[in-house]
């Protein structure tokens, strides 16, 4: 495993304590090209854990921030595995290039290891950032942009809950939402826990720094029998073309536990008075709207479609162990990783259940990866195939790749909805 390189310019990683939380997240905001708008104190607060938030300190200067906490990451099959997620990630634009992150990322891996958390996750600024520490893309968050002139409407033949739908306030939401996310969490792989930290931000009661927040609307889609299986968080943008309304609805988070309740919600939106057009910025690349319109075409890929969440695998037999695979059958791969966590052969079996394990061998390899392509093959978000086309990995026997593609392949894509 990687060991810390002993520090040569006096600058000690280290855990903070409770009393450097202030000038930590102040580092945060600087780093982040935010300077005079600090992470609100609650915030960081709830998102600390002893030992997880690590400052670099030159003498008593922090120069580098990265923090963690505790999270369960859906996998395939709906098992909840243990992962560390990782954010805050900065080092002051004056310590940049001299090897702070490389500190403090090797501490962070070791901890997760040591705590039993069989992968880490993050939100990568930038592309080019994470790969050498063995992450890799496994989620996407391919959002949309319906045009409502072009969508005709949803079609008429879609079945009509016997529910109904209600707005609700902050307070309601921050009742109903945690609940009903707990339920729609399981049935998607790539899905994180949301905490509390998530929910008060989300409802208002936690003041984030960026322009002036306005309150976002809410409406929950309750069941005949009076259970929350959905909800809707939207704003409005307040545009005019000239006499005529040009409004676009803005989603901000859609949960629905059923094709009933995802076609009411998606009614309510995309026939609101005065819009014109519905933007989701963040939505599975399997989401189904498209196809509940009269029009698919008039739905768009939105500007912003991109890789979201990174993973990186830390114990081997216990992430693939958790997962379920799409059918029988057994691969060898031969896996390179620089910090070491998924170095060697292993070889990854289903039987006709979907149960599988991933044991060290000494069988000859099918495929050569590294470990980051092991983090985009986890979860399903990119097809072995696809990745050998890239040459991202390498097939040591001809059709390798097709096989370990039939044993992972998932009926559903990975997403996560939440940044962190
Ligand atoms: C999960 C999150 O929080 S994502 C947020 C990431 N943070 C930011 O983008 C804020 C602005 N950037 C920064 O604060 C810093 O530049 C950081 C944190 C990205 C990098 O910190 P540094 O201490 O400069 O990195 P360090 O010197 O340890 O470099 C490690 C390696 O990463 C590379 N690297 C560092 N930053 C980048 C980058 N932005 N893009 C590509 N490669 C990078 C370095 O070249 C080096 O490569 P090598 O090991 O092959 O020589």
């Amino acid at each position: 495993m990687s060991e810390e390189v002993a520090p040569t310019d006096g600058i000690e990683i280290r855990s903070i304590t409770e009393g450097e939380l202030g000038a930590w997240g102040d580092a945060v905001s600087r780093g982040f090209q935010r300077a005079g708008m600090p992470e609100a104190l609650e915030f960081r607060r709830l998102r600390n854990y002893p030992g997880r938030t690590l400052g670099a300190f030159e003498r008593d200067k922090i120069v580098g921030t990265l923090r963690s906490f505790p999270n369960e990451l859906t996998v395939p099959g709906g098992a909840l595995l243990p992962v560390s997620a990782i954010s805050g990630v900065t080092v002051r634009q004056t310590h940049r290039r001299r090897g702070l992150l490389n500190r403090m990322m090797a501490r962070e891996l070791a901890g997760a290891r040591e705590r039993g958390e069989a992968a880490a996750i993050l939100v990568a600024a930038e592309y080019g950032i994470y790969r050498r520490y063995g992450f890799g893309p496994a989620t996407r968050a391919d959002g949309l942009v319906v045009n409502l002139h072009h969508a005709e409407g949803l079609r008429a033949d879609l079945p009509e809950s016997a529910g109904r739908l209600d707005l609700v306030s902050m307070a309601e939401l921050a009742k109903y939402g945690p609940e009903l996310h707990e339920c729609w969490r399981r049935s998607r792989p790539g899905a994180i826990g949301r905490d509390e930290a998530f929910w008060r931000e989300a409802t208002g009661t936690i003041e984030m720094p960026g322009p002036e927040r306005k309150e976002p609307f809410a409406v929950v889609h309750r069941d005949a029998g009076g259970t929350v299986t959905g909800l809707l968080v939207y704003s409005v943008t307040d545009q005019w073309d000239g006499p005529n309304p040009d409004c676009v609805l803005t989603v901000h988070d859609f949960l629905a536990l059923d094709t009933v309740t995802a076609v009411a919600l998606w009614r309510y939106a995309c026939s609101m008075d005065w819009v014109r057009s519905v933007s989701i910025a963040s939505l599975a690349p399997d989401d189904p709207l498209p196809l509940l319109l009269n029009n698919p075409r008039a739905a768009r890929p939105h500007p912003e479609q991109w890789d979201h969440t990174w993973l990186r695998v830390l114990d081997v037999p216990a992430a693939f162990g958790a997962r379920t695979y799409a059918g029988p059958g057994r691969v060898v791969l031969d896996v390179t990783d620089r910090q070491g966590y998924a170095s060697g052969r292993w070889l990854l079996q289903a039987d006709v259940t979907g149960a599988g394990t991933a044991e060290p061998t000494s069988e000859e390899p099918d495929l050569a990866i590294d470990a980051a392509v092991l983090g985009s093959l986890y979860l399903g978000a990119e097809s072995a195939t696809r990745l050998a086309a890239a040459a991202q990995l390498t097939e040591l026997r001809p059709g390798a790749a097709f096989a370990t593609d039939r044993l992972l392949g998932t009926p559903l894509k990975a997403y996560n909805p939440d940044t962190f």
